[in-house]
């Protein structure tokens, strides 16, 4: 496989698949820390299915990242169950798990969480020589993803010789480059301005529609929400709403 080489869909975001790929039921968490117990999710069922982009929305400490990491396995679940492609990730050994989430899933952080003394075509290849491809496929690989978000000129800069949308560029470049099935974005334009904020929007959705992949991503802007398929509102651990968005989501909208 190639990022960047495959086949492009007719239009931006039009290669949600009716089959679903994460199913959660009757999700629940509860952090227990210091003698306190918090039910961070309380219940949750939610679908998900292939090549769809659905954002995570609610107020600060409803349960939004921990959704996101306990459908992703990052992060173990205190009942219920999550299933990706019918295989349910609870029931997984840590090293299956690990080993799932690294063929099969990408990660964008707020944070970027870029290796600062490593150049952008380093950061993108190390999780493909971590994961033990041979040098020269990572590098093949790496400046595929380098090019396809835009930073072809800019594989040999720094971390901190980038802008902060450079960065995220680098971050999301990263989380693609092993074709991953599903990315996991949790606020991918936090740390942004709107403008740039926009730009990592128009990536985002530019590549769900040409790679296919499904995306869910955590956000607090609601012009970020509004450029995926559908918005989930969540409220002390539940989630209280879940709507198509009605208006068109491709670039310079
Ligand atoms: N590791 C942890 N230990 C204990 N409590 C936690 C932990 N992580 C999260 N919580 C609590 O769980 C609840 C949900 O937190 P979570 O981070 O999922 O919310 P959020 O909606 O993502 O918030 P924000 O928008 O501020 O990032 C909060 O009450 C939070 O304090």
């Amino acid at each position: 496989m190639l990022v960047g080489k495959r086949a492009s869909s007719e239009e931006p975001g039009g290669s949600v698949v009716d089959e679903l790929m994460i199913e959660a039921t009757g999700v629940q968490k509860v952090y227990e820390a210091g003698g306190l117990r918090v039910r961070a999710l309380r219940g949750v069922d939610l679908g998900i299915r292939r090549g769809e982009m659905v954002a995570i929305m609610g107020p600060s400490g409803c349960g939004k990242t921990t959704l996101l990491n306990v459908l992703s396995g990052l992060d173990e679940l205190s009942d219920g169950d999550v299933r990706i492609d019918g295989e349910a990730i609870g029931g997984m050994s840590d090293k299956r798990r690990t080993r799932f989430r690294a063929e099969r899933m990408g990660f964008i952080f707020q944070s970027y969480n870029l290796i600062p003394v490593l150049s952008a075509i380093e950061n993108i290849e190390l999780p493909l020589l971590v994961a033990g491809k041979k040098p020269k496929k990572a590098r093949r690989w790496a400046l595929d993803a380098l090019e396809m978000v835009g930073l072809s000129d800019q594989a040999d800069k720094r971390p901190a010789e980038m802008s902060g949308g450079q960065q995220q560029r680098v971050t999301v470049a990263r989380s693609l480059v092993n074709n991953p099935a599903i990315v996991w974005a949790d606020e991918p334009t936090g740390a942004l301005d709107s403008e740039t904020s926009k730009g990592i929007m128009d990536l985002l959705v530019r590549l769900n529609g040409e790679q296919r992949q499904t995306f869910v991503l955590v956000t607090h802007d609601a012009a970020v929400a509004a450029r995926a398929h559908r918005t989930i509102l969540m409220r002390d651990g539940n989630i209280t709403s879940d709507e198509q968005n009605g208006s068109p989501r491709g670039e310079g909208e």
